[in-house]
This record gives C-alpha cells, sequence and structure tokens, in this order.
C-alpha cells in the first residue's frame, strides 16, 4: 500500500484545489468500491465527516454511517450528525442510541485508564454488533489523515479501527490519508459541511468522560455538558471561537459548601480550562477578559444544576496536562 504523500502534491489551500481534490477522489472512490456497500463510523468530529460527505457525493447510499451515542459527546452534537446527514445530505445513517449501555459499564469506574479501556472496548462492541446485522458489506472507510499515517510509521501497516475481530475485516477506503487537517477542513467546507463541524475544536475519543473526574454519574455528566455548552456559547459569542485553541469545562467529584435559597448547600465547582498550543506538546493559558469570566460564572452557577462554584485553570503545561484525566 503506498503510505507517502506524493511529493508534487499541492497544499490544498483554495476552494478550486478542494474541488480538485474532491473530484479526483470520487472517481477513484467509485472505481475502487463498484456496485459494493461501505461502512463509516461516524463520529461527527472532522475527519470523519469529511469523509461522508465525500463518499455520499461518489457513491450515495451505498455508504453505511453508523453514528454511536455513547452518552459522553457534547450538547447537541448527535442532533447535529443526524440533521447534517440523515435530513440534509440524505445518507443512510444507523443512529445508535447507546447512552445506558456506556454508562451502566462506566458506573463506579474511578480510574481513568480504566474509564478509557471500557468506553473504546464498549465502542468496538457496539460498531461490530451494527456491523453483523449488515448484509453485503465489503468495505470500510476510515478517517485516517497524514498525521495518522506519519505518527504510526512508514513500516506498520495502517489497520482497521482497532480491535475489530478476524472476520469482520474489511477493505479500507481512506480518501483523506495524504491529507493535513488544515485541507481536511478546506474540503470539509468545499463539501458544504458546516462551519461548526469543519472548525470543531479538538475532542477527546473518550469525549466528556474524561472531563466528569472520577467514577461517573449521570447528574455530573450533565453538569459538564451544560457547563461546557455555557462556555462554547459565550466564546462564540465574544469572538475568542476560533481563536483559542481549546476550551472546556471539568467538574471534579467533591463538593463545596455554598449557599442558595439562603440555605447552606453543599454542589459541585466548575473548572473552566482554556488553552493555546501549537503541537499540544506545551500549551499556554488563554488571558480570558475578567468581566467575561464573571459572566460565565454567573451563567454556569445559576443555569447549570448542582454547581455553586466556578475555577479558572490558571496553568501551562507543563505542569499541567491540557486534559484533567
Ligand atoms: N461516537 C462515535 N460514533 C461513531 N464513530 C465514532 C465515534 N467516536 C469515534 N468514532 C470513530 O473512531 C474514529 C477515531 O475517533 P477519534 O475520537 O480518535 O477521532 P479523530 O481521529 O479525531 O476523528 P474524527 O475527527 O472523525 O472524530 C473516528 O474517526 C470515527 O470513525
Amino acid at each position: 500500500m503506498n503510505n507517502k504523500r506524493p511529493e508534487t502534491m499541492e497544499r490544498i489551500t483554495t476552494a478550486a484545489l478542494a474541488q480538485a481534490f474532491i473530484d479526483e477522489q470520487v472517481g477513484q472512490i467509485q472505481a475502487q468500491v463498484g456496485e459494493k456497500k461501505v461502512l463509516l463510523a461516524l463520529s461527527g468530529g472532522v475527519d470523519s465527516s469529511v469523509v461522508a460527505a465525500l463518499l455520499i457525493k461518489a457513491i450515495g447510499k451505498q455508504l453505511v454511517c453508523v453514528h454511536v451515542n455513547h452518552g459522553l459527546l457534547r450538547k447537541g452534537e448527535p442532533e447535529q450528525v443526524v440533521e447534517v446527514f440523515r435530513n440534509q445530505m440524505d445518507a443512510n445513517l444507523v443512529y445508535v442510541d447507546a447512552v445506558d449501555r456506556f454508562l451502566d459499564k462506566l458506573a463506579g469506574v474511578a480510574e481513568p485508564e480504566k474509564k478509557r479501556k471500557i468506553i473504546g472496548a464498549e465502542f468496538i462492541r457496539v460498531f461490530e454488533e451494527e456491523a453483523r446485522k449488515l448484509e453485503g458489506i465489503e468495505f470500510l472507510a476510515q478517517g485516517t489523515i497524514y498525521p495518522d499515517i506519519l505518527e504510526s510509521g512508514p513500516v506498520k501497516a495502517h489497520h482497521n479501527v482497532g480491535g475489530l475481530p478476524e472476520d469482520l475485516q474489511f477493505e479500507l477506503v481512506e480518501p483523506l490519508k495524504f491529507l493535513f487537517k488544515d485541507e481536511v477542513r478546506v474540503v470539509g467546507k468545499a463539501l458544504g459541511l458546516p462551519d461548526g463541524m469543519v472548525y470543531r475544536q479538538p475532542f477527546p475519543g473518550p469525549g466528556l468522560g474524561v472531563r466528569c473526574l472520577g467514577a461517573i454519574t449521570r447528574d455530573r455528566l450533565e453538569a459538564v455538558r451544560e457547563s461546557d455548552a455555557i462556555l462554547r456559547e459565550e466564546f462564540a459569542k465574544n469572538g475568542l471561537e476560533g481563536k483559542v485553541w481549546q476550551y472546556f469545562t471539568i467538574v471534579p467529584d467533591f463538593k463545596s459548601v455554598g449557599v442558595r435559597d439562603d440555605k447552606r448547600a453543599d454542589e459541585w465547582p466548575v473548572i473552566i480550562r482554556a488553552v493555546n498550543t501549537v503541537d499540544a506538546m506545551t500549551a499556554t493559558v488563554e488571558d480570558v477578559p475578567f468581566a467575561l469570566l464573571q459572566h460565565i460564572t454567573q451563567r454556569i452557577t445559576h443555569e447549570v444544576k448542582g454547581v455553586n462554584r466556578v475555577c479558572y485553570d490558571l496553568t501551562p503545561k507543563p505542569t499541567g496536562t491540557i486534559e484533567w484525566e
């Protein structure tokens, strides 16, 4: 398999270059796939969304997208996947509501590494079940991009979404494998995907699960999701979206005393993190205007159930990592 970006390949920076890439890929995908069916795990993240849009253009309903709602996605994300791909692009989309399955498996598990393993393993299991229900699938599309190939090294062959069993191995369709992230975004835009999807900030694989520290509970997970939504809304309104590399909220698994309706009330704190980085190896903290932080604090403590304090994480990386788990 050729895994080296051709040296003559021009960096895709304009709509015209994106269109040329799309036309070329549509032809190649049609030639590779013929009349057969292709399966794609569609997270709603940039890479898998752009692959989905490209394949819908090339082969329409021969593509089957599977979106797994594991309960750890940001507010509005599963709905957006359904709206964009099923309603607007008329795609063949299987939406799997696996919220209870994931949260039941995660109940009582406090150790971060164990949480990640459970989320990863359960994802493969759900995806495998869906794949087995479908007939005649011969291809698996993946949002592999060039940095993925560079990271895995030239020798190691790139293989299927980790962990699918032997009897479920498919031929791969990886149309973005020579693209860098900025090029993927230009192509996504040319394919008509909404900005909110194309310019989305990085999101960890295990989702909000690693921002709901310790053992995940449904109420605390809701506090993470709602506070994150408020933070994103306020950053967008105040010109920080697209300027700050990554920003999110964290809810630790302890409470502190506060006052609500003239009574003492034990509730959780929300921690805000907003960082800038070039390579994610080091990061600096965004200098968010104090008045905006106060406004966000006011909103979170009044709109998010069970939260009585807001803290701002002032720690660069190192010594802090970007995420808390
Ligand atoms: N909730 C989900 N539903 C369906 N597929 C998923 C889901 N989460 C992850 N995947 C699949 O696993 C791949 C790797 O997920 P990961 O979280 O590492 O994101 P990524 O490499 O940044 O890609 P993307 O931008 O597509 O999310 C995704 O591209 C997608 O194919």
